[in-house]
């Protein structure tokens, strides 16, 4: 399952003040191919969350357009949150639930009767398979990673949108979460949409684009 995105000619303003709007991303144009994996880098406060979150679906499009795909075919943009996995800085963890059921819990939404069992593969599989009834929050910044990513891979996604998922770890953690990442979307052909100030991880992706004055420009 592999998901794909073409935006064209998008303008995002924000209100800065009253009546007083700021075109954040300014006539931009980028394409995520099917399976291909894509960062955006750029200083603080250049849009690059903004970005993710109108490629993402969870702000809607002012001006222009967002085309996706799914395994060759148009998708449409209601049904991208059901192929879509979530990678985040701060983890967002739900504290109350222990790992395992961290993981399933977008599975049970789905009423999936195997959502445990699936939970315990992917925790397996990211290196957690002694911490299936921790707490999360008395697990490291590294493992609450590693249990954010085996949720947004749990259902098997056709794209990953990942926002800083290093930016809270220390280099040698973040080298192996970042590893871990681009591994699980590599073995499944997923695609990744990844914002990140980790030039190392930048370079590892098929693309990597720079935000600056609300244009893109492609880097490598
Ligand atoms: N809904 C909004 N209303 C007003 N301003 C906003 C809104 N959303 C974002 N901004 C502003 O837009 C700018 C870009 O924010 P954004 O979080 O997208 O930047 P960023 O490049 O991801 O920054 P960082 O690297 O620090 O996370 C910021 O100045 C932010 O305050």
């Amino acid at each position: 399952m592999t998901v794909g995105l073409v935006l064209r000619d998008l303008t995002h303003q924000i209100a800065v003040a009253k009546n007083q709007p700021l075109s954040l991303l300014d006539k931009l144009d980028l394409q995520v191919p099917e399976g291909q994996q894509v960062a955006i880098v750029g200083a603080s406060g250049s849009g690059k969350t903004t970005l993710l979150s109108l490629l993402a679906g969870l702000e809607p499009v002012q001006h222009g357009q967002l085309e996706l795909s799914l395994n060759g075919q148009p998708l449409p943009l209601s049904q991208l949150s059901r192929h879509s996995g979530f990678v985040f800085q701060q983890f967002h963890l739900l504290p109350e639930l222990d790992a395992i059921n961290n993981v399933a819990l977008p599975l049970k939404l789905r009423g999936d009767r195997h959502a445990l069992a699936r939970a315990a593969d992917w925790l397996d599989k990211v290196g957690l398979n002694k911490r299936h009834g921790f707490a999360v929050s008395k697990l490291s910044g590294g493992e609450q990673q590693r249990v954010a990513i085996a949720r947004a891979f749990v259902s098997e996604p056709g794209i990953v949108f990942a926002d800083e998922p290093t930016g809270n770890l220390d280099e040698q953690t973040a080298t192996d979460v970042s590893r871990l990442m681009l591994t699980c979307c590599r073995a499944a052909n997923t695609s990744l949409m990844l914002i990140t100030h980790n030039q190392a991880l930048a370079r590892q992706l098929d693309a990597v684009y720079y935000l600056l004055h609300g244009r893109l420009s492609l880097c490598q």
